[in-house]
């Protein structure tokens, strides 16, 4: 049984007296290990909660504890060695002259001695696939490469937790591709809770959660197949279902009895090919 690493409790946050709230009583938990994707319509709030659990925001109501810790004014620098976060715009995260300067960024600030250091960027580039680009100025790369170098130099201050806001959403498809692989193997290998969000479902089918916000609170919170089951209600909140399910649901209506809920294109192959096998 996994631990808790991620508490909201009762959350409430708004960006000042005269906005309205943005989370209202807002509770979850995320788990250590566990690949959580946050989705919601536009507004929802996803961004507000990455900010929250950085403690680049503070809730006005309730409490958001991580590893054991409150996050507040004198914790954030803990909880920030402990969350890593990577946004959308790799252009704007990228604080280096070259690629090793990027990485060793977060290390300098923290005090990593050199050596481990050097160990540490090696370590990380390599685990990303950018091992062969230590002196390479930020300009000659593409927008995937500088989100790999970003997402090392996160991991290289060893973080429990990694949050992709949106981070693949300014690459091509081929970019979001490689950088969810790239991700999901320094997941497991690391040993990290991740949470991305995303409004690509292609992501977050991959997820073993979905958390769904609607409305300041959590909407519903369970496996993929799940939340992607109760199509009707889901697009009554704003949000899409992935393009597998709703053609299953069309080949249902058209008398095709499709068995599973699939959610990619080989699970839906694999109950096709089975009903083609017994006619
Ligand atoms: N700095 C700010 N000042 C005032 N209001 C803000 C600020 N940042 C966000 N908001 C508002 O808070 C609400 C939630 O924004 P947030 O960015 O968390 O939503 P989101 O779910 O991440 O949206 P998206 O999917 O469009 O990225 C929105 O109504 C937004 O306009």
């Amino acid at each position: 049984m996994r631990g808790k690493l991620i508490e909201f409790r009762n959350v409430s946050f708004r960006y000042g007296d005269d906005y309205p709230w943005v989370l209202k009583n807002c509770s979850f938990d995320i788990y250590e290990s566990e690949w959580v994707a946050i989705i919601g319509h536009n507004g929802s709030g996803k961004s507000t909660i990455a900010k929250l659990l950085n403690g680049l925001l503070f809730p006005q109501e309730g409490e958001i504890i991580i590893n054991g810790q409150e996050v507040n004014q004198e914790t954030i620098w803990d909880i920030r060695r402990e969350v890593g976060m990577v946004f959308q715009n790799p252009d704007n995260q990228f604080v280096g002259t070259t690629v090793q300067d990027d990485v060793a960024f977060g290390m300098e600030n923290r005090g990593v001695p050199r050596d481990e250091m050097v160990k540490r960027i090696d370590q990380n580039l390599t685990a990303v696939g950018m091992a062969g680009y230590l002196l390479t100025e930020p300009h000659r790369l593409s927008g995937g490469q500088k989100q790999r170098v970003a997402i090392a130099g996160v991991l290289a201050v060893s973080p429990q937790v990694l949050i992709l806001d949106e981070a693949t959403a300014m690459l091509d498809p081929k970019g979001r591709t490689e950088i969810m692989e790239t991700v999901s193997n320094v997941q497991d290998k690391n040993d990290l809770s991740l949470i991305t969000i995303t409004h690509d479902l292609r992501e977050v089918v991959q997820a073993e959660r979905v958390i769904v916000m609607n409305e300041g609170q959590v909407w519903e919170a369970s496996t993929p197949r799940e939340v992607f089951s109760k199509k009707d209600a889901l697009q009554k909140i704003g949000l899409d279902v992935p393009f597998i399910a709703v053609l299953a649901e069309e080949l249902k209506k058209a008398g095709v009895p499709v068995t599973k809920e699939p959610l990619n294109h080989e699970e839906l192959v694999e109950d096709l090919w089975t009903l083609h096998s017994i006619t």
